[in-house]
């Protein structure tokens, strides 16, 4: 048995636009009003952008409706707190709290037009959840050029342009340096390409029930120490399927990334022509010789064997990935899995007989499953429910679903990590999580994170041979 599982922890909840109007109008429903719920709001972006920033000329854009209130709440704040404010507002207040809010606002209102100056800082409360259609030409112009003019750009709820739910961009938004949100993270904050323009993003509290929701942003995760008297196969035994002599390096990436993360034993199961390219290179990890589908089932049998990864630089050995399958252990299908099942997501859903984590990038989800409709949580909640397992679909914004709903978003993570073979590490990290005994939707997070983590380490110059061994000081860094 392993280790006492360890838990994943810090999963906060994000929410649609439905899902935040309807806490809305259940805190209203207890008593508060919504003109309470925008003057928490403002507050709370007011203090925000004060922490952020040093006292500058602010320019606040209003929109129509309740983003617009948050506007004038805000604006009245920083003016009270002595910062040299303007306003200027697309149109009328449309909605009686927006227009509460407004009055409360006694400095001139300018027209937002052409001619508007811009200011140092310029917050952006044009449109929020609400907006349903691309901002009009004239004024993403308008908002460009502010944006353009000012030093900083701050975003009140969501950057204007972005579409919350799918993290569409409607139209470019501006760039900002901050977000304030309320009550809760909305699907935009973290799905690509409107993800790329929130800048830090700061959760301010407004008195809403605590939000549940299916969908999830991943934070860092917590394990259960060691048990003292623990040996190396109850953390974890990982096999590993080597690839032919040619190809090689992928698999060893996987290799060392389980044992740095926490695998007591890994071995790499490699074809006989491929053992001496391996034991060349290979130290701590035990090389075995497995030519046919029936030796990796064979190895994948033993009762001490925890979990298995398979796909990365495979080659066309789709009957090794049927015989793993069949033994119904965790496993981590990857690559060349993908390619060898294309257009066969139903084939390779009948073999999956027991915990699975899928990881392919978006031309392998495409390759395997197709087009399939929707936003990216969307479309990896729908293949993680036709194949019957979890779904780990990389990019900046990796998003993880399981086929009982649960879905994750993961924002911990580094652009550096786009180099060849950080995805093969990625499997090799989840491999050891499965084999220690985590439930394969919390191996995937909890592996997307701590892979995320490595490569935010790395930084500039970051290969993936280097993300191995950054891990130890990533899980020093848990407890
Ligand atoms: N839901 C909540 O719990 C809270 C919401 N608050 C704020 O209220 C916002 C939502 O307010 P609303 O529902 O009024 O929506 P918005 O203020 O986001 O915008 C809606 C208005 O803009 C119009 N519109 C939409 N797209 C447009 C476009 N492209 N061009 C021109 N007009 C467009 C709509 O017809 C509507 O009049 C949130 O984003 C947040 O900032 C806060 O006051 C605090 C509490
Ligand atoms: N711009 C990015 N920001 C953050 N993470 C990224 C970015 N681009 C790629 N990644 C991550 O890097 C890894 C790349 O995996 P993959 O494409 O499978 O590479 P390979 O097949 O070469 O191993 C994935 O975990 C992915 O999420
Ligand atoms: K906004």
């Amino acid at each position: 048995m392993p280790d006492s599982s360890p838990l994943t922890g810090g999963h906060r909840p994000i929410v649609t636009a439905a899902e935040m109007r309807a806490l809305e109008a259940a805190a209203i429903a207890q008593g508060v009003s919504e003109f309470e719920l925008m003057a928490r709001a403002g507050h709370a972006a007011a203090r925000a952008i004060i922490a952020y920033a040093a006292p500058a000329d602010t320019l606040v854009l209003c929109g129509p409706g309740n983003n617009g209130g948050d506007g004038y709440v805000i604006a009245l704040a920083l003016a009270e707190a002595g910062w040299p404010v303007r306003v200027a507002a697309l149109a009328p207040s449309g909605t009686d709290t927006a227009r509460q809010a407004a009055e409360g606002w006694t400095g001139p209102v300018e027209t937002l037009d052409k001619a508007t100056a811009p200011a140092s800082l310029l917050v952006d409360a044009l449109f929020g959840i609400g907006l349903t259609r691309p901002l009009d030409g004239r004024l993403s112009a308008i908002l460009a050029r502010l944006g353009e003019g000012a030093g900083t750009r701050v975003a009140i709820d969501l950057p204007s342009g972005v579409a919350t739910d799918d993290g569409a961009c409607l139209s470019p938004p501006l760039a900002c340096d901050l977000c304030i949100s309320f009550g809760a993270a909305k699907p935009a904050h973290y799905l690509h390409p409107a993800a790329a323009h929130v800048g830090r993003l700061v959760i301010a509290p407004i008195g809403l029930a605590p939000a549940h929701s299916d969908l999830t942003v991943i934070g860092k995760p917590r394990f259960a120490a060691l048990d003292a008297d623990t040996h190396k196969y109850r953390r974890g035994h990982v096999l590993v399927v080597g690839g032919p002599a040619h190809a090689t390096g992928a698999a060893r990436l996987a290799a060392l990334a389980a044992q740095r993360a926490g695998a007591g034993y890994v071995t790499l199961l490699s074809p006989s022509a491929a053992l001496a390219a391996n034991a060349a290179q290979l130290t701590g990890v035990v090389l075995a010789e497995a030519d046919t589908p029936r030796d990796i089932a064979k190895a994948l049998a033993e009762p001490r064997a925890g979990a298995l990864v398979i796909g990365p630089a495979l080659g066309p050995e789709r009957h090794k990935v049927i015989a793993a399958l069949e033994v119904g252990k965790p496993v981590v299908l990857d690559a060349d899995v993908f390619t060898l099942f294309a257009n066969d997501a139903a084939g390779l859903a009948k073999l999956i007989a027991g915990p699975a984590v899928l990881t392919p990038h978006d031309g392998e989800f495409v390759r395997l499953f197709g087009d399939l409709p929707g936003s990216k949580v969307e479309r990896v909640c729908a293949a993680a429910a036709r194949i019957g397992a979890v779904v780990l679909l990389k990019g900046p914004d990796t998003v993880i679903a399981a086929p009982d709903g649960r879905a994750a978003i993961n924002a911990h993570a580094s652009s550096a990590l786009a180099t060849a073979g950080s995805g093969d590490v990625l499997a090799g990290i989840i491999g050891a999580l499965l084999a220690r005994g985590l439930d394969p939707f919390e191996a995937a997070c909890a592996g997307a994170w701590l892979h995320g983590d490595a490569g935010q380490r790395g930084g500039a110059g970051l290969i993936a041979e280097d993300l191995p061994g950054l891990l130890p000081a990533v899980l020093a860094d848990l407890a």
